[in-house]
């Protein structure tokens, strides 16, 4: 395809004074594109655009904070009048373990990454709704969407942006908005805090910046709404994966200890599906389902929460309210969360009256700390967390205001945090603590009109999984629900009917497993609930693409894989949960280098470098039954031996060095003129090496890759090799390679090298053992055996007229090397059996008529392991 221009385009790149975002400004200025530059530091984006105007490009500078989205805005409409693409990539690292992070270190990492991509987002979104056209890529990372060690804030902030690309793809489509996630590895000035130099090297942000000029083109591929991975070359999408999943009757059986009967179920992904949105999903065929169901079978012993002690936030009503009934009756102390006193005060007393033990906490979930001190004072512990309360702030990203913003990423989010922050060091002291966070599928798979609230629940799911991570060796488990319930919240946007079907009451006794002692295994996972149905959901990353590391990537590359990158059905397909799996295929793309020459040898004149660049066009060969017998025939097969010479016998075939034949017209036809004192009759062919790779077909199609891969000065003469694969023309399977190596006698004394490079078996030694041989077959060759020889191809005039004979310096007509190594192969296969390589020599010329001795030893190669 032709180079991608971006000329008439405005790239808007926060965080471009460096690392990735100063590799997307100059890749946008060589493409075009005016590019905004933006960076806190006025140098370093000073220096960028510098490098971009003295290229000839356009840039400017912009110093404001992302979370001055309009003012950088600004700074493209002064300058270039509009603006058509956002590259959200400004972030800061504050990393720290849990235990130890302080609320700042939280807010600013979610201040940058996400309210700045929120308010840039937010500050284009008018201009790109109105120019019907907009491109916005969200820079998420692999500790986002799996969690990360030391990284809470980050991988919340990094989780947060894919359900916010996700809800802005929805929501910007019928106004040609597209939204894309990128999870990048590239050395950065953030990254080189963190990474060893030895792994810098391989992960340039040169590798990630063609592929965000790819998405963001307008005549680029469909990436609206989609998660990439990429780095060191390699590039792969990932979506969600989601197990079939458990039914259960919705009854009094429906308790945590029937959940873990059938947890397994819940967790199998042998037939799994691929859901693009909240409605994939057959709410009634699930009740029905369930409604048909016997009682749900129970595990011994019950799983109860005697002596443990759990807060739920939100528990004044719906879900927190329906948890805190459950754990009521299963024996635990129950800390009630609201912000209202009544409700909270109502739960409470509905437990108490059940016989249970419960207390109200009323504070915003924001206030963990006062709900721990609750829980402390009362009941002198605290064991679980079940973080659930929430608000809704529903608008069309284009109306949604940042009150509206701020609000659902405080409540749900920084409420998240506050209180596991506060359960966290007694969770670590007591080496024990189950934390059940609240996502929704809202924030799985985004959803128009909840840009905040998606947003907030994918950070939670990020943070948990961070949570999961930090907290394995002191016994803390930490999970993520995504419930759907009819609740006081949903029943704002959902049907009465489905309000009554999806009770609150067919949630609790997934998280009251979860938050279990009996669950012991399950950490950092995401499960999607809803009437009496459970699944599990996680990523699932296509198999992708690596481009070669010595090679510069372009925007045109990736589209050109582009199926590849985004295909989850070759079989290639994996499933990383964690930073270190998601890497290693990264990492293996280290070592991806494509030669562009392979053949190339720095040692070679120019005279040589030359031919071997001179790559001739393949060449194909289509055969039948007849040719076969032909070969088989012109070297000594008989009527006799019907399976070479009858196409009806059941086990007619090719003899092994059949394998030199479909290749001869692409070897042979490789020019040698430009060799010096070049005489074709002074040619002859010094050796042959041939590979059968596959079964030789008895017919077919063929297709032939010549090149040159040797040129040899033997003082007076050169040696030329050649190599061809040979493939099958429609299934490109690899059936030949040979190695042919032809002695020009007089050519040489072109100032070559004269010793070849060793090729492995295509120049093993020629040297035969000192005893007797194993076996010795004799056959005299017949005077027309060059001529009946010559019809498999080789017309060459030297094996039939004693004229060019002569002048190669012959008395008469040679055979064909090819023949007498065609005896020679058979001799092998007829006292040994088939095999699989075969190397010779042509050390003397052999005429028709003569007589060939084959003599041959068996030598069984001892593996180094055994014979060491
Ligand atoms: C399929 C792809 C396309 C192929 C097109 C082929 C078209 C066909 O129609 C052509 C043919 O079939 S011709 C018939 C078959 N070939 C022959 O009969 C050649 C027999 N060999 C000879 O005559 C000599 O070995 C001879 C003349 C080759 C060499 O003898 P000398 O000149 O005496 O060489 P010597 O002094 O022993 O060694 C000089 C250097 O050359 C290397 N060498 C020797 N024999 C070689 C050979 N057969 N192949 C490759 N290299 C060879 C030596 O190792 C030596 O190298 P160095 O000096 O670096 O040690």
């Amino acid at each position: 395809m032709s180079q991608l221009s971006f000329k008439g385009h405005t790239v808007i790149v926060t965080g471009a004074g460096g690392g990735l975002g100063k590799t997307y400004s100059l890749l946008y200025a060589s493409r075009g594109a005016n590019v905004v530059v933006n960076d806190v530091s006025q140098a370093a984006a000073q220096k960028v655009v510098d490098q971009i105007t003295q290229a000839g490009g356009k840039a400017v500078v912009n110093t404001s904070s992302v979370t001055d989205g309009e003012a950088v805005v600004k700074t493209a409409l002064d300058a270039f009048g509009g603006v058509t693409i956002l590259i959200n990539n400004a972030g800061i690292l504050r990393d720290k373990g849990f235990r130890n992070m302080t609320d700042q270190e939280f807010d600013q990492v979610l201040q940058v990454h996400l309210k700045g991509a929120y308010s840039c987002t937010k500050a284009v979104w008018g201009i790109f709704r109105k120019q019907k056209f907009g491109r916005i890529v969200n820079t998420s990372s692999a500790a986002g969407l799996y969690g990360n060690f030391g990284q809470a804030n980050y991988s919340a902030a990094k989780m947060g942006l894919v359900a916010f690309t996700k809800t802005l793809a929805r929501e910007g489509a019928k106004y040609n908005i597209n939204a894309t996630a990128i999870a990048p590895i590239a050395a950065s000035p953030m990254t080189e805090t963190v990474m060893p130099p030895e792994l810098l090297k391989h992960i340039q942000p040169e590798f990630i910046a063609p592929f965000v000029a790819a998405v963001t083109h307008p005549d680029g591929p469909d990436a609206n709404g989609k998660v990439f991975e990429l780095g060191a070359g390699y590039v792969a999408e990932i979506r969600w994966e989601r197990s079939k999943g458990a039914i259960f009757k919705t009854d009094a059986s429906f308790t945590p200890s029937a959940v873990k009967e059938k947890w397994s179920v819940i967790t199998d992904f042998s037939n799994p599906d691929y859901p693009q949105s909240v409605t994939d999903f057959d709410h009634e065929a699930v009740l029905e389902t369930a409604r048909k169901l016997p009682p749900n079978p129970q595990s011994t012993p019950e799983v109860r929460f005697d002596s443990k002690t759990v807060i739920i936030t939100g528990a004044g009503q719906g879900l927190g309210r329906a948890y805190a009934l459950m754990y009521g009756r299963l024996g635990a102390n129950v800390v009630v969360n609201d912000v209202s006193e009544k409700g909270a005060n109502a739960v409470v007393d509905e437990i108490i009256k059940a016989g249970g033990k419960a207390v109200a906490a009323v504070s915003s979930a924001e206030d963990g700390d006062a709900i721990v001190k609750v829980a402390l004072e009362k009941f002198g512990g605290v064991h679980v967390l079940i973080a659930n309360a929430g608000i809704l702030r529903d608008k069309s990203f284009a109306a949604m205001t940042e009150p509206e913003w701020d609000a659902v990423l405080a409540v749900h989010l920084r409420g998240t945090y506050k209180c596991a922050k506060a359960v966290w060091p007694i969770f670590l002291k007591q080496k024990y603590g189950r934390i059940v966070t609240t996502a929704s599928q809202v924030g799985i798979y985004g959803n128009f009109g909840q840009a905040n609230y998606s947003t907030a629940k994918a950070a939670i799911l990020g943070m948990t999984r961070s949570l999961a991570i930090e907290g394995k060796k002191y016994g803390i488990i930490a999970n993520t629900i995504a419930p759907s319930a009819g609740t006081a919240m949903t029943s704002t946007v959902w049907p009465q009917e489905m309000v009554n079907a999806f009770k609150p009451d067919y949630i609790a006794p997934i998280v009251g497993f979860l938050s279990s002692e009996a669950n012991t295994e399950t950490s950092g996972k995401l499960f999607e609930i809803m009437g009496g149905w459970a699944a599990q959901t996680r990523w699932q990353r296509a198999g992708g693409h690596g481009f070669p590391v010595n090679k510069p990537l372009t925007p045109e590359a990736v589209i050109s894989k582009w199926d590849i990158i985004t295909n989850f059905d070759d079989g290639r397909a994996t499933h990383p949960s964690t930073t270190q799996e998601s890497f290693q295929q990264l990492a293996e793309n280290f070592s991806n280098v494509e030669n562009s020459d392979p053949y190339a040898d720095p040692e070679d004149s120019e005279l040589v470098a030359k031919a071997k660049k001179n790559v001739p066009e393949s060449v194909e060969f289509s055969y039948a039954d007849k040719d076969v017998i032909l070969y088989n025939l012109s070297i000594g097969a008989t009527e006799k031996e019907r399976q070479w010479t009858f196409e009806g016998d059941e086990e007619f075939s090719a003899l092994p060095t059949f394998g030199v034949i479909p290749q001869f017209q692409a070897s042979g036809g490789i020019s040698l003129d430009w060799l010096p004192n070049y005489n074709p009759a002074k040619l002859l062919h010094g050796e042959q090496y041939l590979a059968i790779k596959a079964p030789i077909p008895t017919s077919g199609n063929l297709v032939n890759e010549a090149r040159i891969v040797e040129v040899l000065d033997k003082g007076k003469a050169a040696a030329v090799t050649s190599v061809v694969e040979t493939k099958d023309k429609d299934t490109g399977k690899v059936i030949f390679e040979n190695q042919s190596t032809v002695f020009i006698r007089g050519a040489g004394g072109f100032g070559g090298k004269r010793a070849g490079k060793d090729r492995g078996a295509a120049t093993a030694a020629n040297t035969p053992p000192q005893r007797k041989p194993d076996a010795v077959v004799e056959e005299k060759t017949l005077s027309q055996q060059a001529a009946l020889y010559r019809l498999n191809g080789d017309l060459n005039p030297l094996h039939i007229l004693p004229e060019f004979a002569a002048v190669g310096g012959f008395d008469k007509p040679i055979l064909h090397g090819l023949c007498f190594f065609g005896f020679a192969g058979k001799h092998v296969f007829k006292s040994f059996g088939p095999y699989k390589d075969v190397k010779a020599r042509f050390a003397g010329v052999v005429y028709p008529g003569e007589t060939l001795v084959t003599e041959m030893w068996k030598e069984v190669q001892c593996p180094d392991e055994i014979c060491k």
